[in-house]
Formats: C-alpha cells, structure tokens, sequence
C-alpha cells in the first residue's frame, strides 16, 4: 500500500442548520488520484476547502503524514507541500505565465521580504521554471497570462500550484469549461505529475474521472455513500441510482 500524505477522519462541517459534510473520512496516498465525485451541493468544494485550511471542521481530524494540521491554518498548511487550484482560474492577467509562477513560489515562502528583488530572487525563479517545466508551459513563460486559452489558463494554476513544491494537490474542478483537446491534455499534465504527488480531484467530467482516477469517493447531501475503484463504482447500485442515473 502507498504511503498516505494526507488524511481526513470523520469530518463534519455545518452551515446553520445545513450539515454540508457528514462524517467524512478520506486519504490520499502518494502515486493516486483520488477523484470525489457527487451531485450539485453534495459537499466537495466545501471539503476541499476543509482540506486546504480555507475552513475548519466542526468535527474531525486532518493529518498530513503523521502531523495533525486540523488546526493549521492555510498557509502553515501551504508551506507543508498543500497546494489546491480553485473551480475559477486565479491567474493574474496582465503579468506574464513566468511571473504567475513567479509570484505563487515567493508567496509560499517565508522569506519573502527579503531585499533582494523579487525578479532576482533565485529560488522563486528557479521553483517557476521547473514549474512550467512540469506543466508543459515552458514555451509559453514569457506570454501573458491573460491572452492563454481557457486550458492553457487551467494548466497555468496547476503550474503555479506546483511553484510551490507540493506534495498533495487538490483539484476543484479542473477540467471546467475545457473542449475535449484541453481535457485530454490536462488528463495527460495530471498523469505524468502523478506519481510524485497525491492528488485529489474535483470534477463534474465523469468520462475524465473514470479514465484518470485510481480511487473514487462518491458523496450525496454531505455523505459518503460508496468509496472504491473505479470498476467498483461503476458497478454499485446505489452509486447508479443516486449520482449515475437508473438508466446508466
Ligand atoms: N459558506 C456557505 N454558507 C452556507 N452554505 C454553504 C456555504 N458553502 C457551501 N454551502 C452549502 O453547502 C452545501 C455543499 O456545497 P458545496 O459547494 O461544497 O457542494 P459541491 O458538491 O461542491 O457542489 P457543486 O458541484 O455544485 O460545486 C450546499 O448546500 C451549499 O449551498
């Protein structure tokens, strides 16, 4: 079994009366993606977001390795290897893909203020450049970011998320608004990173999340209702019935 970098027990979250995460429990080991999967509303932005350190539990623990970061917040988190990309692209448009980059490595560090100026700052650009590498985008580091395509701006965030060296990554909705070309390139991106990362993936795209996925969590209202490879959710009834559709 692969070594798990991140692992969520028995989380709840409650908005009023709304109980958005129901007793979830969730890891992510190193080489995997981990899609979760669910109707609209079913919880996963907001677990995502949980994971990330956007939000706090109302109940659980979270666990990077053997650290329990429950209550670190988001950049504490950052700084451990927690990268996420957001269901929006969260690019800045006027500055080129280089400085995109740029920008998330230094923001991640702690040395930040430092008197060196940034565009000299070796080690920001040193983690953009090997960023761009991996992503795929190195013809494209002195473009701006702005005039990217959609996908080439999906796979900037995935760029600028792996500035930042990490060691997890969560994805919310990554292949959004992408034509099937893009899909297939990002599906590519995500499976030539995978096996330094653990990846949990967010996605609407089931054909994407079935081909991409080596685990799958699917959840209804807050919950879990099946948990398992991708055959195995295929073929559960419950998972046909409520997320697939009878007929499928
Ligand atoms: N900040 C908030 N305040 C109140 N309710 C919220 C808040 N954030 C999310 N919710 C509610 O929690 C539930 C889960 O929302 P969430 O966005 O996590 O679902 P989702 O599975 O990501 O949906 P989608 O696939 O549409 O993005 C929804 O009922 C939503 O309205």
């Amino acid at each position: 079994m692969s070594q798990i970098l991140l692992s969520a027990k028995n989380i709840t979250r409650r908005f009023g009366g709304l109980t958005a995460i129901d007793d979830v429990s969730i890891d992510l080991p190193l080489g995997a993606v981990h899609a979760v999967i669910g109707t609209n509303g079913a919880g996963k932005s907001t677990l995502v977001s949980i994971l990330s350190g956007e939000l706090a539990p109302n109940e659980g623990t979270i666990f990077m390795k053997q650290a329990n970061i429950t209550a670190w917040p988001q950049p504490r988190r950052a700084r451990a290897g927690l990268g996420r990309s957001y269901q929006r692209t969260t690019i800045f448009p006027s500055l080129t893909v280089h400085e995109n980059c740029r920008l998330a490595a230094q923001a991640n560090h702690q040395k930040f203020w430092s008197w060196t100026a940034s565009t000299h700052c070796k080690f920001s650009n040193e983690a953009a450049d090997r960023a761009l590498s991996l992503a795929g985008l190195e013809a494209h580091s002195g473009r701006i970011a702005g005039l990217l395509s959609h996908g080439g701006k999906r796979q900037l965030e995935i760029a600028m998320g792996l500035a930042t060296h990490p060691t997890v990554l969560l994805l919310d909705e990554p292949l959004a608004g992408m034509g099937p070309e893009e899909t297939e390139r990002m599906l590519a991106l995500l499976a030539s990173l995978k096996s330094d990362l653990a990846i949990l993936l967010v996605e609407h795209d089931m054909d994407a999340v079935f081909k991409i996925s080596d685990i799958i969590t699917v959840m209804v209202n807050g919950a879990v209702i099946a948990h398992g490879s991708p055959d195995i959710i295929r073929n559960d009834p419950q998972v046909q019935i409520a997320y697939l559709g009878e007929d499928e």
